[in-house]
């Protein structure tokens, strides 16, 4: 009987992105919501085709990793040499099958290969020089000459970070974010970061790790963090968040805006959030000042950077549907 309510339930599907919590500077604003928007639009086109939640949240990520605005490929921050070092995952909550990679350089799109880590290497998380010969054996091209996804934005930020006190590490965040779920009630999630500013070299986050930055599961529903990794990784927020709201029937919007409370009450550090349900609710969830998101379901497109920040507009409009092509990065060889 539960089976064939179950069946019987309508799922509306939707894709919703995050761009990163923290402080945004205002001249900055536009250009993100004009990024997460054309994410969660193009995201929401695989599956409006037909297409996996897989493939939508890697399609989302990818545009945002390609984009300078954001930190995640093109864009990302850098270490304290001055370097790009990316870390991503992603997960499939129909199988709970996890594909998770740390430090890796010069590749645009890091979720691509954290997808193939997950589907074809027979393990979870790869690193180091293991995860260089696997991108290569699957035809994964790095950037050469090697620094092209250095920003001379990312560089001021660097140079900012070192002149101050260097407590500070959030800056804009920028780390981006998918979570999707289809009319079958299947769910997915995926993260891709460069870290925070003038990390050491070697420093992982909370972005690769399975109930950190990234969790999926049908059942429970999907998740990706962005924020402090270091102190996220210690509480566990994704799988926290999605599986409190199980076990107190509660939704995951007043879960989320407690759990991450929490964690700032007894920890510090700011996090945010996007979340989709087993019934395809979303939650968006920050206490940081800002956190760029949008989602796209059915006709519509809603986003904003702030709390107070709500704006829904049809997904047909032209507005937000093309970046300027100087925030792109393109080569052709990589992939
Ligand atoms: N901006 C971010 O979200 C950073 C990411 N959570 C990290 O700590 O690596």
């Amino acid at each position: 009987m539960i089976n064939v309510q179950r069946s019987l339930s309508v799922i509306e599907p939707v894709l919703i992105v995050h761009g990163g919590a923290g402080t945004v500077s205002e001249d900055r604003i536009p250009g993100k919501l004009r990024g997460v928007t054309l994410a969660a639009k193009v995201g929401y086109q695989v599956l409006a085709r037909n297409g996996s939640v897989l493939e939508a949240v890697e399609q989302a990520v990818r545009i945002m990793e390609a984009d300078r605005f954001f930190n995640a490929g093109y864009g990302s921050v850098l270490n304290i040499v001055g370097d790009v070092e990316m870390d991503a995952s992603i997960m499939d909550g129909a199988t709970k099958a996890t594909g998770c990679l740390s430090g890796v350089r010069d590749l645009l799109h890091p979720i691509s290969l954290a997808r193939a880590i997950m589907e074809r290497s027979g393990h979870n998380f790869l690193i180091g020089d293991g995860l260089h010969s696997f991108a290569l054996d699957q035809g994964f091209q790095f950037l050469d000459p090697p620094g092209q996804l250095v920003t001379q934005y990312a560089k001021d930020v660097l140079d900012e970070w070192k002149a101050s006190d260097q407590t500070d590490r959030s800056g804009e965040g920028g780390t981006v974010g998918a979570v999707a779920i289809d009319a079958d009630g299947n769910i997915a999630a995926a993260t891709s970061t460069g870290g925070v500013t003038g990390k050491r070299v070697g420093r992982v986050g909370d972005t690769p790790i399975i109930g950190s930055g990234t969790y999926a599961d049908n059942r429970l529903g999907g998740i990706s963090l962005t924020g402090d990794g270091d102190i996220i990784m210690k509480v566990c927020i994704a799988y926290d968040v999605l599986r409190t709201a199980e076990l107190t029937g509660r939704d995951l919007q007043p879960v989320a805006d407690e759990l991450l409370d929490a964690m700032n009450a007894s920890l510090g550090g700011t996090a945010g959030l996007v979340a989709v349900d087993s019934a395809g609710n979303v939650a968006v969830a920050h206490n940081s000042k800002h956190m760029s998101w949008a989602y796209q379901r059915g006709d519509t497109v809603a986003y904003g950077a702030s709390k107070e920040d709500f704006n829904m507009q049809p997904a047909t409009d032209s507005q937000f549907i093309s970046l300027a092509e100087d925030r792109i990065f393109e080569v052709k060889s990589a992939h």
